[in-house]
């Protein structure tokens, strides 16, 4: 199944009192379903904060988040994983040192009382281009390219239909970046996931995602088709710089 996402005025406050930081202070936007949605913008402007209140992995926000029209307030865990999942930055931070691939794949199947875990786990590491054999891998035992890849089958072996994608490549080198992107372009099209994808790369956005939001200080600025990039299309001061700095950094200009 794929889904639409839709955030209605989404606010988040960290801390109380006099220290309180208002994050987001009222995000809304609508992911249409098999849409790659970027979210760009300046260090600290809460996209991966944002995120964070989609997964409920930061469950104190206001405002509404819907997927396919469903509240995910209103969703049980369980399905809540079957529907969205996350990969995060850093394939070295993310899995357990030891815990072998095998034991990564197995523990959702197990507490999501899923049947034929060896037949999944086998096609979920062809699905992310890995051998079967990899099972009885550790972590100290990949790449970091090979850690990213069990990363993202992590995320896909309860076949959920969201993923969202934190600087999915950002610590990885160059070329492995580009593998990592071909693979979740090519899992989309086979899926029909729906993407949301935090990057600081206007390269990543142009090359992966069908519309990006703006982000400064919290707030949207301005959300754009892939298309506004290499012409510089945006209205927003802050988006014409961000893109303008990326094509100079490019050598478009
Ligand atoms: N749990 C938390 N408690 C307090 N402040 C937080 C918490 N999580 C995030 N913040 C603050 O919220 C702001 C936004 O953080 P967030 O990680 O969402 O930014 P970002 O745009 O993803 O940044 P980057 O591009 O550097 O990863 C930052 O000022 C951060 O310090």
């Amino acid at each position: 199944m794929t889904v639409s996402v839709e955030t209605r005025n989404l606010s988040i406050t960290f801390g109380h009192g006099p220290t309180a930081l208002k994050v987001l202070p009222d995000i809304s936007f609508l992911v249409e379903p098999g849409e790659c949605f970027g979210l760009v913008g300046e260090s600290g402007s809460g996209k991966s904060t944002v995120l964070r209140c989609i997964s409920m992995l930061t469950d104190f926000w206001k405002g509404e988040i819907l997927i396919n029209g469903k509240s995910v307030r209103d969703m049980p865990l369980i399905e809540r994983c079957r529907t969205l999942q996350m990969v995060f930055q850093d394939p070295y931070g993310s899995l357990h040192p030891r815990q072998s691939v095998r034991t990564v794949l197995s523990e959702p199947l197990r507490i999501h009382k899923l049947t034929n875990h060896e037949e999944r786990m086998q096609k979920v590491l062809s699905d992310v281009g890995l051998p079967g054999s990899f099972l009885d891998r550790f972590p100290h035992q990949l790449s970091g390219g090979q850690r990213q890849r069990v990363a993202i089958a992590r995320a896909l072996i309860l076949e959920p239909s969201l993923l969202l994608l934190d600087e999915p490549t950002s610590a990885l080198d160059v070329s492995v970046q580009a593998e990592i992107l071909n693979l979740l372009q090519r899992l989309r099209e086979e899926h029909g996931f729906t993407y949301i994808m935090v990057t600081h790369d206007l390269a990543v956005v142009d090359h992966m995602c069908d519309r990006f939001a703006v982000m400064l200080r919290g707030e949207i600025t301005e959300i754009l088709p892939r298309e506004a990039i290499p012409g510089c299309e945006a209205v927003h001061p802050y988006s014409r710089e961000l893109i303008g700095a990326s094509l100079e950094y490019e050598g478009h200009v």
